[in-house]
């Protein structure tokens, strides 16, 4: 995952809208030293989950689906990780290879047991679509062979998943450089290490190299610690809930600056507390208190990435 910290790292040094607060990062850390907040993998209890290769086969559908809830005020993460668990308890075929091609727009909706169409439905079909195909093609059908071919590297599998699967490669332009910033591809990685508790499937050498997970939701908690400061003009754009354009500056460097402090704050936080601390640890307990506070203004792009 060099290549998302080194671009990301470019993006920070090089920003214009998004500054990092390095006195806010030391308050943030100075607080969590003593007891490292352990956030349990699926404390929501939404998850699919029989320790064995349908799990992976759900994570991979999962996080193929896992962007932009917001444009629907009622839809959330939540929704789509219980809506696709009761969709594989009901019908245990449901993930295979084959159906995943041919799934239509309503036909997901129906197997969520949402009433209306999804933000973004069409690419979401599409991503389904181009994840049967693939699995079916180069993995036997099964995403348990694209984990298990990636020797126990979660950057391998990274690696594996953006170059089997375009709809994982979630990079940008920024000021003509190309920033890798890969949110669900390393996603996947980190809930099978939290799903299998770093066993089995979910067992990585290198489970430190993944960075956070650059979604709506951190970008907005960092900002309330005092980690991340915005320009005025992306402040109010913010409060306002107007649309900030996929591939902006502005987008770019909410997303890479929140994996440059993330990065900095872990480097701290091992210092200070004399453990080694995760990225992943980080991101899920950034993520949980965002997601617990309602009144938390997010930005809102509209992309299949995040
Ligand atoms: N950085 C980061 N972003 C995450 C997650 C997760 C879920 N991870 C689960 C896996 C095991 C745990 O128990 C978690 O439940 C979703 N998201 C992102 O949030 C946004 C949705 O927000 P809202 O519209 O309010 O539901 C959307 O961009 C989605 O992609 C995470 O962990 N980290």
């Amino acid at each position: 995952m060099e290549e998302v910290r080194e671009s990301s790292a470019w993006v920070a040094r090089n920003s214009s809208h998004v500054t990092i607060d390095s006195s806010g990062i030391e308050k943030v850390v100075e607080k969590m030293k003593e007891s490292i907040p352990k956030v349990e993998w699926d404390y929501e209890g939404i998850h699919y989950f029989d320790n064995g290769p349908l799990t992976v086969q759900y994570l991979f559908v999962l996080d193929a689906l896992n962007f932009c809830f917001w444009p629907d005020k009622d839809l959330n993460y939540d929704h789509l990780a219980k809506g696709l668990k009761d969709a594989l308890l009901n019908d245990n075929s449901a993930f295979d290879a084959d159906r995943l091609q041919k799934y239509t727009g309503p036909q997901l909706r129906e197997l969520l047991k949402w009433p209306r169409p999804l933000p973004l439905e069409e690419e979401r079909v599409r991503l389904l679509h181009e994840v049967g195909f693939e699995l079916e093609r180069s993995f036997e059908g099964k995403a348990s062979k694209l984990v298990e071919s990636c020797g126990k590297s979660a950057a391998k599998l990274v690696a594996l998943v953006t170059r089997h699967f375009p709809g994982f490669r979630d990079h940008s332009v920024y000021k003509g450089h190309q920033v890798f910033l890969y949110k669900r591809a390393q996603i996947f990685a980190a809930d099978l290490w939290g799903a299998f508790k770093g066993q089995g499937y979910g067992e990585f050498n290198d489970i430190g190299s993944i960075t956070m997970f650059a979604d709506y939701i951190v970008p907005a908690v960092l900002q309330q610690l005092g980690v991340l400061k915005y320009s005025s003009t992306l402040a109010n754009a913010i409060q306002d809930s107007s649309e900030i354009g996929a591939g902006t500056e502005e987008e770019v460097e909410l997303r890479a600056c929140s994996i440059y402090a993330v990065e900095k704050m872990r480097e701290l936080l091992s210092i200070k507390s004399g453990k080694q601390v995760l990225s992943v640890q980080l991101d899920l307990w950034l993520w949980s208190v965002g997601v617990q506070c309602p009144s938390l203004q997010h930005h809102r792009t509209l992309s299949i990435y995040y």
